[in-house]
């Protein structure tokens, strides 16, 4: 009926036009339009889970193989994104608007929609083509909610039920990063958030008056520190010694101190509390226990009126002990057909890396699944989070290819007879 329909580009556009960003993602809307879609793909099967609430569903669609005793595939998505400041965009981040040279601006555009409709897509390309791909192993795609929180209503709650065992998972792709390069890039490990609060208490006293051991003044020192640390991370970033994402970052991203009253801050009155908060990633190799050490004794001490608070955003190890990262060498067979489709869809690969940012492919690593980051975005800017994020039609329409080469090969991989050559 409708032309529009039909055409991908304008598929992504709607899924980019239903509002999931926080702090009120309407995940209903989101779960609806990709059922929806999937029940024009014939076989597809579609479950929600309520791990939660009702408002928080998760999404998993099937694709079931030809021999369901095989481990599966599965590719993942999270349904919700960061907020948007709209005023502070080009064009209306919920609009997915078009320009003339192609660019779709939307918040998720990049962060992640653009995988979770391009897993269909390529799905229904599958089945569309001459060769009509029956796969060996069962597809499954999953809709998380709760990703850009943390994923502890989300994928975390997922993997400890009945139901995802039974999925008998093998190999999972995740999001990635866009490349600004003609590579493509690919992620075997995350690093891991720790939400940071410090706090300081000290002296109040006049404005006018100096004296030592107020609360801002505790709060700066330990600030300070912070800031050092952060500039070692970084100098050696700077000096092209690591990559970004191979050290710890320590990013402030709030400061609060001072009473206020109703025309602004009381300006003549120190204050006797103040706080930070600061966005602390840890590589996967880090010794949480020092990280640990390092802000009881040196950058909240007691001593110094200070207390802290740390919440750790996911695991740091899997359940042998073992840093959450997946091989990329022989050891892990799926790296070899991973990197097999890749060259099959005429595409580069950039040396594998450690994503700067977290994922829910730690919850699946921490369970000893092998799991590789992937955002086939590239020749683009990258944009997650940023003001104004987009992603260029064409880019997207090739992500789609790619992923025809990629769950080709994931979903006919039989390991059995690959180790009989080997023999
Ligand atoms: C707080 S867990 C991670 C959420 C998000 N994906 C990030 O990297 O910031
Ligand atoms: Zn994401
Ligand atoms: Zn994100």
């Amino acid at each position: 009926s409708d032309d529009k329909e039909w055409d991908p580009i304008s598929r992504f556009q709607n899924y980019l036009r239903i509002n999931t960003a926080h702090p009120k993602p309407n995940y209903t809307a989101a779960v609806e339009y990709l059922t929806s879609f999937a029940a024009t793909i014939p076989t597809l099967q579609t479950t929600i889970f309520y791990l939660t609430t009702p408002a928080k569903p998760l999404l998993l669609i099937t694709w079931p193989g030809s021999d369901p005793s095989l481990p599966s595939i599965l590719l993942n998505s999270h349904l919700d994104s960061v907020p948007a400041e709209p005023s502070k965009w080009q064009h209306h981040p919920f609009a997915a608007h078009r320009t003339g040279d192609g660019r779709i601006y939307a918040r998720g555009a990049q962060d992640d929609k653009c995988i979770g409709m391009q897993y269909l897509e390529a799905i229904r390309e599958l089945k569309r083509s001459s060769l009509d791909h029956t796969p060996l192993r069962t597809v499954h795609i999953s809709y998380v909610p709760e990703e850009e929180i943390g994923g502890f209503d989300g994928m975390m709650k997922f993997v400890e039920t009945r139901e995802f065992q039974d999925l008998n998972v093998g190999f999972m792709l995740d999001e990635g990063q866009a490349s600004v390069s003609d590579e493509f890039r690919v992620f075997y490990a995350d690093r891991s958030p720790w939400h940071v609060v410090i706090r300081a208490r000290g002296a109040p006293g006049h404005g006018s008056r100096m004296f030592d051991g107020g609360a801002v003044e505790n709060l700066m020192k330990s600030v300070e520190m912070m800031m050092k640390f952060r500039e070692t991370s970084f100098d050696l970033v700077k000096a092209g010694l690591a990559a970004n994402s191979e050290v710890i970052s320590v990013n402030p991203v709030f400061l609060n101190a001072g009473i206020k009253s109703n025309d602004g801050y009381v300006m003549n009155l120190q204050p006797s509390e103040a706080e930070a908060g600061f966005d602390i990633r840890l590589t996967p190799t880090a010794d949480p226990d020092l990280m640990r050490r390092r802000i009881a004794e040196e950058w909240a001490p007691a001593w110094r009126n200070m207390t802290y608070e740390i919440t750790e955003k996911g695991p740091l190890r899997d359940f042998k002990g073992r840093p959450l990262m997946t091989a990329t060498d022989g050891s892990n067979p799926w790296w070899a057909v991973f990197n097999q489709a890749i060259a099959a869809a005429g595409g580069k690969l950039a040396k594998p890396e450690i994503l700067a940012s977290t994922t829910d492919a730690r919850f699946l690593r921490q369970l000893g699944i092998p799991t590789l980051g992937f955002s086939p975005m590239k020749n683009t800017p990258i944009l997650l989070h940023d003001h104004n994020e987009f992603l260029q039609d064409s880019v997207y329409l090739e992500g789609i290819k790619v992923y025809e080469h990629v769950i080709r090969l994931l979903s006919s991989f039989d390991e059995t007879s690959v180790a009989k050559h080997d023999e």
